[in-house]
């Protein structure tokens, strides 16, 4: 069996983790080239110490210096590199097989972009890359033939009950529609006005899933329901109006695929993205992940509701960002990561962040972006935007 060898953006956060976890499974399977990260230098060391890759990637200057340092003890061949451009480096050199996609928001979209016109096999978390960027990234994986592989819960799923070639390219000829289940977060039972005064710390307690703070904030928003419908758009080639959402708070059924015929087919599973991971790096072939098998008896009952969007405006605006296309699910992508921060940071409630985005949103009519650069100044016009007419005030 030839080994993948795998760079792993965003090595140190949550995704990173649970795919180091999966890789020391199967030593014989795969080998670390590069492992990135930015603040936890700590966790990043011993991760070098764990997989010996041939490079180590932060952003700046001293955080490498004091990485270099921490790893000399260990007289390793690991070299510590810096920068965006270098992202996009070890997304894209030569011996490498498979990069796992798991920087969190935009930071994330050129180094994926990298490996996609380096023809590599992508495995996608960072879905805001996609939101930014879907037909571009997509028009680049067939034009490079790279593979895109989901690794997010939801479309991984689908993935998994969807028709493929031996490429991996899925067939959605039969699809009628996609339920995207969603957990509905830590204020599912909450009222609007309970709402008011919500901390970063109860945002980011999710009932199911132990994840990175910004997504955390975005599943008790539902904009991570709604980045994930556009993600869904583009990986499925489904149109707005047959991508459905619905509140399953046990977060056991992932997702399904409903054909033509009157069939579902759902995916299953314990709600841990080593399954997904897993599935991603070995496919077509399966290897254990480390997680238990499903007890359905043990499981108990499973529910389903609509969601309420009043309560999840965020979840609304993505629906409306998707349909007006452009540059539309840029801005709100933008929007969100520059409120969400604001939120984290305390500098603005919890209910801003949905109101904001929808500011953002209502305000910035840009272009239709044709390439990268378009996509990366429309990104960072909205950034602009929101630091002089919204968040400036607050500082
Ligand atoms: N966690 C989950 O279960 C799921 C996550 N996803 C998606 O996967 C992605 C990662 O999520 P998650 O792992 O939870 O996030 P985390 O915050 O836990 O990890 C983010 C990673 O990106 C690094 N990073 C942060 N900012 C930058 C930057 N500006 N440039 C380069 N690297 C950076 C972090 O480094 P450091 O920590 O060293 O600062 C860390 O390695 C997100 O897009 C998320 O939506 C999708 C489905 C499930
Ligand atoms: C694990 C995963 O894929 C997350 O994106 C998850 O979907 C978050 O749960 P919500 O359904 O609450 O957004
Ligand atoms: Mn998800």
């Amino acid at each position: 069996m030839q080994k993948q060898v795998v760079t792993v953006l965003g090595a140190t956060g949550s995704i990173g983790c649970s795919t180091l976890d999966v890789l020391a499974r199967h030593p014989e399977r795969f080998e670390v080239f590069a492992l990135t990260g930015a603040a936890q230098v700590e966790r990043l060391v011993a991760q070098c110490v764990q997989f010996k890759p041939r490079f180590a990637v932060v952003l700046d200057e001293r955080v490498a210096q004091d990485v270099r340092a921490r790893l000399h003890p260990f007289a390793l061949n690991t070299e510590v590199l810096v920068g965006a451009q270098a992202l996009c480096d070890v997304s894209s050199a030569a011996e490498v097989t498979t990069v796992m996609a798991a920087i969190v928001g935009a930071a994330g979209l050129l180094p994926v972009m990298a490996a996609a016109r380096a023809g590599k096999r992508i495995l996608l978390a960072n879905k805001e890359a996609l939101v930014m960027a879907g037909g571009l990234m997509t028009a680049a994986v067939r034009q490079f033939g790279a593979q895109l592989a989901p690794i997010d819960s939801e479309h991984n799923a689908i993935y998994q009950c969807l028709p493929c070639n031996e490429r991996g390219e899925i067939d959605n000829r039969a699809v009628a529609s996609i339920t995207l289940t969603a957990s509905g977060g830590p204020f599912l039972k909450s009222s609007l006005s309970d709402l008011e005064h919500i901390t970063p710390d109860q945002a980011c307690a999710h009932p199911r899933w132990q994840m990175g703070r910004k997504i955390s904030v975005d599943s008790a928003t539902m904009m991570n329901k709604g980045l994930e419908v556009i993600e869904a758009h583009w990986l499925f080639g489904v149109p707005p109006e047959q991508i459905n959402v619905v509140i399953h708070p046990q977060s056991i059924i992932h997702s399904m695929v409903n054909y033509v015929d009157g069939s579902s087919l759902a995916q299953l599973g314990h709600a841990d993205m080593r399954v997904p991971i897993a599935h991603a790096l070995a496919w077509p072939e399966r290897i254990e992940s480390g997680v238990s098998l499903l007890d359905l008896a043990a499981q108990g009952a499973l529910e389903f509701y609509v969601p309420d969007l009043n309560k999840f405006k965020c979840l609304d605006l993505a629906f409306t960002a998707l349909r007006a296309g452009g540059a539309a699910p840029i801005v709100l992508n933008a929007a969100n990561e520059c409120a969400v921060a604001a939120f984290l940071d305390q500098r603005i409630a919890y209910l801003d962040i949905a109101r904001f985005n929808e500011m953002a949103l209502n305000a910035l009519d840009l272009a239709t972006p044709q390439t990268l650069e378009d996509v990366v100044e429309a990104d960072a016009r909205t950034r602009a935007w929101m630091n002089a007419h919204v968040l400036h005030a607050l500082v």
